[in-house]
């Protein structure tokens, strides 16, 4: 069993609460093993490559899947999930914050394909379905460039329906729950239209997913494109970039190295946080649902900021002080989705408790840090600073 380091073995059966849920649990636990095993081994010299077991599927039952960010922190789940269900993917990334590492597993596989590529450019292909991931997600990447950030949710949504619209593919937008913004209403759901700054730092990304939302109801309204559209909140887990900047990665990177644990503001500011696998698991459902309008995907498990930070400082076992830095500008006061329309339409809900998930990503990240040594999260206004400096750059 996992150890919380100041109340001894978690008891996840406990946390688990049904047995469906608990075999998903042990298969997932099973397959990571599996997928290390595996990757020591063809990192030994002169071993054949060998890959992770996938699903004989019937040539019929075997779909052509684009994925784009397939090599991002959610994009990597979900085409481990989909290579591991027997189809044919293709992983589409442009590498800003992507890694070829986060698809290592694969590479080489018949079934699978990584293709460098950047959705702002179209891009053409034969497929089944499309899941458009890419975009950066952490506020201060996606604060870095933002007019790339614009181009990549309307231009590379625009360019994806494009592309279901000629081939016939189900396209399926990750959108977020920025949509809302600094919400009125609590919790938020798929009703709510939200409160977001136009001009805001945080525009760029809430309102070009609000205009790629639009678009997509405009493809399917005028060209009868098969769309599907996530909302996701709050996500953490393995293969989160160490310079992600968002509050997991920071906490557990600061806690883990004995260093200060930076609450931006006074920490009563709220986020409800979903780990990867159910995450996933929600996008493959409404993937393969009938229902296409938005649909909320999160864990309505709420802390605020503060007493997130006692329970990472207490899970990691660290000497880490809490300090506060100022607040970071527009920061949403709370957030906490509303998924009965997830519950409803798909039946689907998260499964997988908050410590549970943050004991296996702590894991990672102390794995992370030895592998690389030391790192330092970035800071709300360090990567702003840096493209203010470049004007111009790589738009
Ligand atoms: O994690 C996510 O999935 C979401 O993360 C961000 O939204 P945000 O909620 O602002 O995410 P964080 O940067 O992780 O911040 C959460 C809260 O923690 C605070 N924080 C963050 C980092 C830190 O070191 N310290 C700290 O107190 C922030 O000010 C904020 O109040 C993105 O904008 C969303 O698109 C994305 O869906």
């Amino acid at each position: 069993l996992p150890r919380d380091s100041h109340h001894g073995p978690i008891d996840i059966a406990a946390e688990i609460s049904n047995s469906e849920a608990l075999e998903n649990h042990v298969r997932s636990m099973v397959d990571r093993e599996v997928t290390r095993v595996i990757t020591t081994i063809n990192a030994q010299p002169g071993v054949v490559k060998q890959f992770p077991p996938t699903e004989k599927l019937l040539t019929t039952q075997q779909k052509r899947i684009l994925v784009t960010g397939g090599a991002g922190f959610v994009g990597s789940h979900l085409v481990d999930r989909l290579m591991r269900q027997g189809h044919i993917v293709y992983a589409l990334d442009n590498f800003f914050t992507g890694r070829k590492e986060n698809v290592e597993a694969w590479i080489g596989h018949p079934n699978f394909e990584l293709i460098h590529h950047d959705v702002v450019n179209p891009y053409m292909i034969e497929v089944d379905q499309i899941y458009n991931l890419a975009c950066p997600a952490s506020p201060p990447h996606y604060q870095y460039n933002p007019v790339k950030t614009i181009k990549t949710s309307v231009e590379g949504t625009l360019n994806m329906l494009g592309l279901a619209k000629r081939t016939k593919a189900r396209v399926l937008l990750t959108s977020t729950s920025e949509v809302y913004g600094d919400p009125e209403v609590h919790p938020q759901s798929e009703t709510y239209h939200g409160r977001v700054s136009i001009t805001g730092p945080r525009a760029c990304y809430d309102e070009g997913k609000r205009v790629a939302e639009t678009m997509m109801y405009a493809y399917k309204k005028q060209d009868g494109v098969d769309i599907r559209v996530a909302r996701i909140f709050n996500t953490f887990g393995e293969n989160m970039h160490p310079d992600d900047g968002r509050v997991v990665s920071n906490f557990i990177i600061q806690a883990l190295q004995g260093k200060d644990i930076t609450i931006y503001g006074d920490g009563k500011q709220t986020r409800s946080f979903q780990y990867v696998e159910d995450l996933v698991s929600g996008l493959v459902k409404l993937m393969n649902s009938d229902y296409d309008g938005p649909v909320n995907l999160g864990n309505p498990d709420e802390y605020t900021i503060r007493e997130f930070a006692e329970m990472i400082v207490q899970m990691v076992g660290t000497k880490s002080k809490i300090v506060h830095l100022p607040s970071t500008q527009d920061d949403p006061s709370r957030r906490k989705p509303d998924i009965s329309l997830a519950k409803r339409v798909l039946g689907w809900e998260p499964k997988v408790h908050v410590r549970t998930g943050l004991e296996r990503t702590i894991e990672y990240f102390r794995h992370e840090l030895e592998r690389t040594g030391k790192f330092s999260p970035i800071k709300p206004d360090e990567l702003k600073g840096f493209v203010a400096k470049k004007s111009g750059k790589g738009n």
